[in-house]
C-alpha cells in the first residue's frame, strides 16, 4: 500500500494532471505497482506516451508463470508462503548443505558498530590499494603463526652451542632483563638450525622494524660456522701444527720458523652478510664482533669507513677469516680482483634485501651472489617489508624459498602514534620549514617543562626528519638550524665525524643530557634566545637511514608524505623499536595525498597491515 500511495502522490505532484481525468493517475499507479515502465502524461489529453505493445494481449495467458516470473523482483524467485503450520509434519530438515552460512560482509542493519566498519572498511580500500605496494599476507595465516611459537619463551630453548646462547645475555643484549627471543627470533632461530641437508635451501626472513632480525639470521650461521670448523680435517690439522710449534717456540734456544702457518680460512670467508650502507656495516659489524669475543671466530666489517689497508690486512690475514659484514660494492669489486675469496661461502646473508635487491644495488648484489652460488647452504634475505617488486623477483628467482614471516608483519605497532599537521592552514600557509621547525621546538619545550632545574641538566630529545629527496635533506637542516636547533643532514656529503658522532647519539639508548646553562629549564628553551638546547635532529631520506637502530629516537617528522606505504613503514620504524613507544607526525600541505595518511593512521590505530 504504501509503494501506492507514493506512487500517487508522485503520480499528483510531479506531473500537471488532466483536470477531466482521474484515470490517469488510477492507471499510473496500477502500472506502478505492477513495477511496468510508465510514460507520463495523460492518456486524454493527448500527452500520453505509451508505447502501442503495452496494448497487446499477452498470447500466454494460459501457461503456468515461469518462477522469475512469480516474483516483482525479476530474476529472484518469490519464497512460498508456508502459512502457521507450514513446520509441521515434514519429513526432512530444511538444513543447508555444506559449509556454515558465512556472516554476511555488509553491516547489519541498527548496529552502528558494523555499519561504521563496513564503511571504513570499504574507504581504506579506496586510497590505499590504489598503490598498494607491499605483498599482503592472509590474517588466517598470520594467527596460525602467532598460535605456533607462544611457548617459545627463551633463547635456551633453541639447539644453540651453550657459549652461544651465554653471549647473548652477557654480550649482545647485556644489561637487559628478562630476556626473550622476537617473534621473528622465535620463528627463524629453529628452522634455519634444524636444516639437515648441505644442499642450498634459501629464506627469506620478514619481520617489523626494530624486531631483531640481526640475531635471527646472525645466531644460526655462527652456529653453523662453529659445528663445520669443529669437523673441518684442514683446521684440525692446522691447530695442532699451531701448537706444535708454539710448544717448540717457547723451548730455550729455538731457532725455527718464526711465522704460522696460514690459516685455512685465511682470505675464504665462511659467512657473508650484505647491507646497503657503511653505517649498516658498523652496526651489524658490532654485533658480530661481540658474538666473536664469547664464541672465537674472526669478524670483519669492509665499508667505505674502513681503509684499503685494513681491508686488505684483514682479507688476507694469516690468522684467517670467518665472516665478512660488507656492502655489496666493495665485495663485488674485491672478488673481481680476487674470484677466490668467494670460493668456501657456506652462508650468504642479504639484510634489507628489498633495498639491495632494487635497481641501483641489484647488479652489484647480484654479482657478489652468483659468485658465491656454488658453495653455499643457506641463502638468506631479510627484510621489514616485502614489496610486491621483490616478491615477484623471488617468485621468478627461487622458487622453493621458505617465507619466514611474523604475524605483525608490514603493520606499524600500534605503541606509535601519528599526528598530522596541516601545513596549508595558518599559521604555516604552507612554510613546511615553518611547521618542521615549529613541531621540534614544541617537542623541546614540552620536553624541558619535566626538567629538573636543580641537577643543572636537561634531557636531550633525538628527532629524526624524513624527507623524500635527496637535495632537500641539506636544505631542511640548514633552515632548521637557522632556528637555532641543532640538526644535521644524512647524505653523501655531509662531514663524515660529523655524521657518525650524531648518528652515534641517536643509537645509544643511553639517555644524553646537556647543561642547563642558566638554571631555568623555561629559559633556556625559550624563543627569544633563538637557540634549542635539548633537541638533536637527523634529516634523511629513508635509504640513508634503513636499517639503523635509531633506539634513542622517540620522534619521527614526515615534512614529506611518504610516496608508498614501504616509506611509512621504513620511517616510521625508526621510532617505537623493540617495545619502545613512539610519536610520527606528518606534514601535510595542499598538494598531499591527506587520503592515503587518514588510511595509514586508521590502520595504525586498528594495529592493521598496510596494504
Ligand atoms: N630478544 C631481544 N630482546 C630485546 N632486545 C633485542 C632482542 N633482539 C634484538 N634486540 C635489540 O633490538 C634492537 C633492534 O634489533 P635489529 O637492529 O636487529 O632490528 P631489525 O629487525 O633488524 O630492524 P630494521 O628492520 O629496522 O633493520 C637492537 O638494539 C637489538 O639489540
Amino acid at each position: 500500500m504504501v509503494g501506492i500511495e507514493s506512487a500517487m502522490m508522485h503520480a499528483l505532484t510531479a506531473k500537471p494532471i488532466c483536470p477531466s481525468c482521474l484515470f490517469a493517475v488510477a492507471t499510473r499507479v496500477f502500472f506502478q505497482s505492477r513495477r511496468q515502465p510508465w510514460t507520463a502524461g495523460c492518456l486524454f489529453s493527448g500527452r500520453a506516451k505509451v508505447s502501442p505493445s503495452r496494448m497487446v494481449l499477452s498470447d500466454r495467458v494460459a501457461r503456468a508463470p515461469r518462477q522469475d516470473e512469480e516474483s516483482h523482483d525479476y530474476g529472484k524467485p518469490r519464497r512460498k508462503s508456508e502459512g502457521p503450520f507450514g513446520g509441521m509434519n515434514r519429513t526432512f530438515a530444511p538444513v543447508r548443505e555444506g559449509a556454515p552460512r558465512q556472516p554476511s560482509h555488509y553491516p547489519r542493519r541498527n548496529d552502528r558498530d558494523q555499519k561504521d566498519k563496513g564503511k571504513t572498511d570499504r574507504r581504506r580500500v579506496k586510497a590505499m590499494k590504489m598503490q598498494s605496494s607491499l605483498t599482503s599476507i592472509p590474517y588466517g595465516e598470520r594467527t596460525r603463526t602467532k598460535k605456533s611459537i607462544a611457548d617459545t619463551e627463551s633463547f635456551s630453548q633453541f639447539h644453540l652451542l651453550p657459549t652461544l646462547k651465554s653471549a647473548i645475555s652477557d654480550e649482545v643484549l647485556k644489561g637487559l632483563k628478562d630476556i626473550k627471543p622476537t617473534p621473528i627470533q622465535r620463528l627463524a632461530i629453529p628452522q634455519l638450525l634444524e636444516q639437515k641437508t648441505s644442499r642450498r635451501k634459501e629464506y627469506l626472513l620478514a619481520a617489523e622494524t626494530g624486531s631483531g632480525k640481526t640475531l635471527a639470521y646472525l645466531l644460526p650461521a655462527i652456529n653453523a660456522l662453529k659445528a663445520a670448523e669443529a669437523v673441518d680435517p684442514d683446521i684440525s690439522a692446522w691447530r695442532k701444527g699451531y701448537e706444535k710449534q708454539t710448544a717448540a717456540m717457547r723451548e730455550p734456544g729455538y731457532e725455527g720458523p718464526q711465522e704460522f702457518d696460514p690459516h685455512p680460512t685465511m682470505a675464504r670467508p665462511k659467512v657473508i652478510v650484505l647491507v646497503p650502507t657503511a653505517e649498516l656495516v658498523d652496526q651489524v659489524g658490532a654485533v658480530a664482533k661481540s658474538l666473536s669475543h664469547a664464541v672465537k671466530f674472526r669478524a670483519c666489517m669492509f665499508s667505505a669507513n674502513v681503509s684499503a689497508k685494513v681491508i686488505q690486512s684483514s682479507m688476507y690475514s694469516p690468522r684467517g677469516i670467518d665472516l665478512i659484514v660488507s656492502t655489496p660494492h666493495l665485495l663485488a669489486s674485491m672478488a673481481d680482483s680476487d674470484p677466490n675469496i668467494l670460493s668456501r661461502v657456506s652462508h650468504l646473508i642479504i639484510d634489507e634485501a628489498d633495498s639491495l635487491f632494487d635497481r641501483s644495488f641489484s647488479s652489484v648484489t647480484t654479482a657478489v651472489l652468483d659468485r658465491a652460488l656454488p658453495s653455499i647452504q643457506q641463502l638468506i634475505l631479510c627484510s621489514a617489508t616485502i614489496p610486491k617488486r621483490l616478491d615477484n623477483f623471488l617468485l621468478k628467482e627461487f622458487q622453493n624459498m621458505d617465507r619466514i614471516t611474523t604475524p605483525n608483519l608490514h603493520a606499524i605497532p600500534r605503541r606509535v602514534q601519528l599526528g598530522v599537521i596541516d601545513v596549508s592552514k595558518d599559521p604555516y600557509r604552507n612554510n613546511k620549514d615553518l611547521a618542521c621547525a615549529d613541531a621540534i621546538w614544541s617537542i623541546g619545550k614540552d620536553a624541558a617543562r619535566f626538567a629538573d632545574s636543580r641537577s643543572g641538566e636537561i634531557e636531550i630529545r633525538r628527532i629524526m626528519v624524513f624527507v623524500n629527496e635527496r637535495e632537500k635533506t641539506q636544505e631542511v637542516a640548514e633552515y632548521l638550524v637557522s632556528k637555532g636547533i641543532d640538526a644535521v643532514a644524512l647524505h653523501r656529503d655531509t662531514e663524515e665525524q660529523r655524521q657518525s658522532e650524531m648518528l652515534e647519539s641517536f643509537t645509544s639508548a643511553k639517555p644524553m643530557t646537556a647543561e642547563l646553562p642558566e638554571g631555568s629549564s623555561q629559559s633556556v628553551v625559550g624563543r627569544s634566545r633563538r637557540s634549542l638546547p635539548n633537541t638533536k635532529v637527523i634529516v634523511a631520506t629513508d635509504l640513508a637511514s634503513r636499517g639503523i637502530d635509531t633506539v634513542a629516537v622517540r620522534h619521527v617528522i614526515l615534512y614529506d608524505v611518504p610516496h608508498t606505504t614501504i616509506d611509512f613503514i621504513h620511517r616510521l620504524g625508526r621510532a617505537g623499536r623493540m617495545g619502545r613507544r613512539g610519536r610520527g607526525i606528518v606534514l601535510v600541505g595542499k598538494n598531499d595525498r591527506r587520503d592515503i595518511v587518514a588510511e595509514v593512521r586508521e590502520s595504525m590505530y586498528m594495529g592493521q597491515a598496510l596494504i
